[in-house]
């Protein structure tokens, strides 16, 4: 028998959304290590808090340090990082805030039991694309290379799986797109679904206008 009885708070998603003069929701960057998940959203969160939005970056490396520390890489591992980060992001999107959750997530029911966790419109999956051999040579913490001695086991895009999204709401390819462009794609993206606010796109369209 359910003893839990879901209390609701007397101000709302709607009344916090309109304080901050912008909608919220959560940009979530899937991709193998080495695509350039941690960089995009560093630059995005960058970029949005210079037109005065409000976010808040959740990076997959970081959450494993704290909330996440208790969690490996086995299947059921991360599948259990990707719930508890979106439940964290779900929290942000509720306060009105963008929330930029960069993690591998390479299991696709994983990415869409997170976007059942929202509502309509509020998830938004960003595939950062690049063939595992550019990411391979990148390798910007060292770890391909430790994988692929075998000092790593269930390496993905090693000796584990990473499953594409198959139609994510944007894609970029960050070995042939610079990060500007990248960035950019994402905001014109954001832009796009109303989300930024009539003040932040003013900014932005500034912003262009300087470049
Ligand atoms: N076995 C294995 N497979 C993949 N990645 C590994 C592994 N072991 C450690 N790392 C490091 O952990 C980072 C990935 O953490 P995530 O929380 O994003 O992974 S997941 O979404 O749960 O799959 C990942 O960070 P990024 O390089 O930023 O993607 C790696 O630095
Ligand atoms: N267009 C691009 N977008 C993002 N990163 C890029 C791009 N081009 C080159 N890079 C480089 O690729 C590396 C990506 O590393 P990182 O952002 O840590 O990846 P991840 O978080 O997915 O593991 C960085 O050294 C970054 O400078």
């Amino acid at each position: 028998m359910n003893t839990i009885v879901w209390q609701p708070t007397p101000v709302t998603k709607a009344d916090r959304r309109r304080l901050n003069g912008h909608s919220s929701c959560v940009v979530w960057l899937t991709g193998l290590s080495g695509s350039g998940k941690s960089t995009i959203a560093g630059a995005l969160e960058l970029a949005l808090h210079e037109r005065g939005v409000r976010t808040y970056l959740l990076d997959g490396d970081n959450l494993r340090h704290g909330l996440n520390r208790d969690l490996g890489f086995s299947p059921e591992h991360r599948a259990e990082n990707i719930r508890r980060t979106a439940e964290v992001a779900k929290l942000f999107v509720d306060a009105g805030i963008i929330a930029i959750c960069g993690l591998i997530s390479p299991y696709r029911r994983d990415r869409e039991a997170a976007r059942a966790m929202f509502e309509p419109g509020e998830f938004i999956e960003v595939f950062v694309d690049c063939p595992v051999e550019v990411c391979r040579s990148r390798d910007p913490k060292g770890l391909y290379k430790r994988a692929l001695a075998g000092e790593i086991k269930g390496f993905t895009g090693i000796d584990d799986p990473y499953e594409p999204p198959i139609r994510p709401d944007v894609m970029v390819q960050t070995d042939r797109t610079p990060l500007r462009e990248c960035v950019r794609a994402i905001l014109h993206h954001l832009e796009q679904r109303g989300l930024l606010g009539a003040s932040a796109q003013r900014a932005g369209e500034r912003a262009a206008g300087e470049r």
